[in-house]
């Protein structure tokens, strides 16, 4: 059974790999590590340097086969408009590394200027709702679009971008190493 290590406590995050990867063929653990980058990443950079350092730190720190790194962030764009973003990473053993986006949906500007006050989303979010946790439960793009993508399901959609193009890399040597 191969090992995939996931660099998080967070449920969101934790289900969307399980969804994806077979419980059969793979055992799953999952840790806090740390990202390199700011709590509140502000770029599509800086969010994905966050996942790609997770994943590379949790194979390591577990001895796994697999590490998956997904990071959430904020980017604004030339309209001044702020986007969520989010990223996702996958390493193994071997050094492949293979990194995917996910959907992302504007942000109403009242969030928007808290967080250019230097708030958190996670912080702005609850208080925006009245509701604890949001980042752990629907997140924000399960709020703004009324449920209709919660949290998880935006990371299953990386999950599956990262596991398709680590498929594909894999299929690929083989053939190569078949024609040889
Ligand atoms: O425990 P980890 O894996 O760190 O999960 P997280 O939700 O705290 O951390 P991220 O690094 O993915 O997110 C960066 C920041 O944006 C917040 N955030 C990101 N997406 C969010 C969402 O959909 N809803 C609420 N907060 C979100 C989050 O709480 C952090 O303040």
């Amino acid at each position: 059974m191969k090992k995939i290590a996931i660099g998080t406590r967070n449920q969101t995050k934790i289900a969307a790999v399980q969804a994806v990867f077979p419980k059969e063929a793979y055992e799953f653990v999952f840790s806090n590590v740390p990202s390199g980058v700011s709590n509140q990443p502000f770029s599509d950079e800086e969010t994905l340097q966050g996942a790609i350092n997770r994943a590379k730190n949790i194979v390591i720190k577990e001895d796994a086969d697999i590490g998956i790194g997904l990071e959430g962030g904020v980017v604004v764009d030339q309209n001044k408009t702020m986007w969520l973003c989010n990223w996702g990473a996958l390493v193994d053993r071997s050094g492949i590394v293979v990194v995917a986006s996910g959907a992302r949906i504007p942000l109403p500007s009242e969030v928007a200027d808290e967080l250019m006050n230097g708030k958190e989303l996670a912080e702005v979010m609850d208080e925006y709702t009245g509701k604890r946790n949001i980042r752990t439960n629907e997140g924000a793009i399960g709020v703004f679009t009324n449920g209709f993508v919660n949290r998880t399901e935006m990371y299953v959609h990386i999950v599956k971008l990262l596991a398709g193009q680590y498929e594909f890399l894999i299929r690929k040597d083989e053939k190569e190493y078949e024609n040889n």
